[in-house]
């Protein structure tokens, strides 16, 4: 099991946003949260990668990128705690051919190769949001939490990079607010209104009342 909450109450002070909220997600799901602004997604992801740090990487929408370092710098930081000081130091000056070379076949992934060298401020948002993709994937974890990351793209990209985002990690949990992309690129789709579920079922099993009730969480 990657997750299992039973009966979880998650709040910010006084305020809770999911009561007696219960989830579980296997290894290996592929999992769409929906649900419209303020629903509670983005508290369950945070909530989630607090329990699992170790083995999740996580796309949050303000991307945490560092503005004024490239893009091969910002994807690079996933690495950090791996390598020596010596290490980071020499990669921040002079990036090593073997690290340029890992980290020029992830951004290829996601289209983004021509901004090896550029600085995150000179970027669009799109392009933006593909670098903090590209830093999840090249960080090589077990579990993906990612939150809206396909927000600023196109209908193309965003339906490649679901692909991508399915197929690289084991386990993948994004919060979407397109209901035919999540249905089209995952496993499960989970709809949240107001921090309750009110759908969730294997995609393969969804029903025209249950796409309907998709569509009005995220109306
Ligand atoms: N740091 C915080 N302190 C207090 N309340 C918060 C905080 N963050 C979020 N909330 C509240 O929790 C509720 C759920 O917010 P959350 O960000 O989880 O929703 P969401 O579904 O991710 O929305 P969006 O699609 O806009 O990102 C909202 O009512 C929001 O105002």
């Amino acid at each position: 099991m990657a997750f299992n909450l039973q009966e979880q109450s998650i709040s910010y002070g006084d305020f809770t946003v999911l009561s007696d909220f219960s989830l579980s997600i296997k290894k290996g799901e592929k999992v769409a949260l929906l649900g419209k602004s303020g629903s509670g997604k983005s508290t369950l992801l945070k909530h989630l990668f607090d329990l699992e740090k170790e083995n999740s990487t996580y796309i949050p929408q303000e991307l945490g990128l560092v503005n004024n370092l490239s893009v091969f710098h910002n994807v690079y930081i996933s690495k950090l705690d791996e390598n020596s000081l010596f290490v980071n130091l020499r990669n921040l000056i002079l990036p090593s051919k073997q690290y340029k070379d890992e980290i020029l076949k992830v951004l290829k992934e996601v289209e983004l190769e021509d901004k090896l060298h550029s600085k995150i401020a000179n970027l669009s948002g799109g392009q933006k949001q593909r670098c903090a993709i590209s830093r999840a994937v090249f960080d090589k974890k077990q579990i993906l939490l990612a939150d809206e990351p396909i927000s600023a793209l196109d209908e193309y990209l965003s339906d490649e990079i679901l692909k991508l985002l399915t197929t690289k990690f084991e386990t993948s949990i994004c919060a979407l607010h397109n209901v035919d992309l999540a249905i089209k690129n995952f496993d499960r789709v989970i709809g949240l209104k107001n921090g309750k579920v009110l759908v969730d079922k294997a995609c393969s099993d969804l029903n025209e009342d249950d796409r309907q009730k998709l569509y009005y969480v995220c109306d």
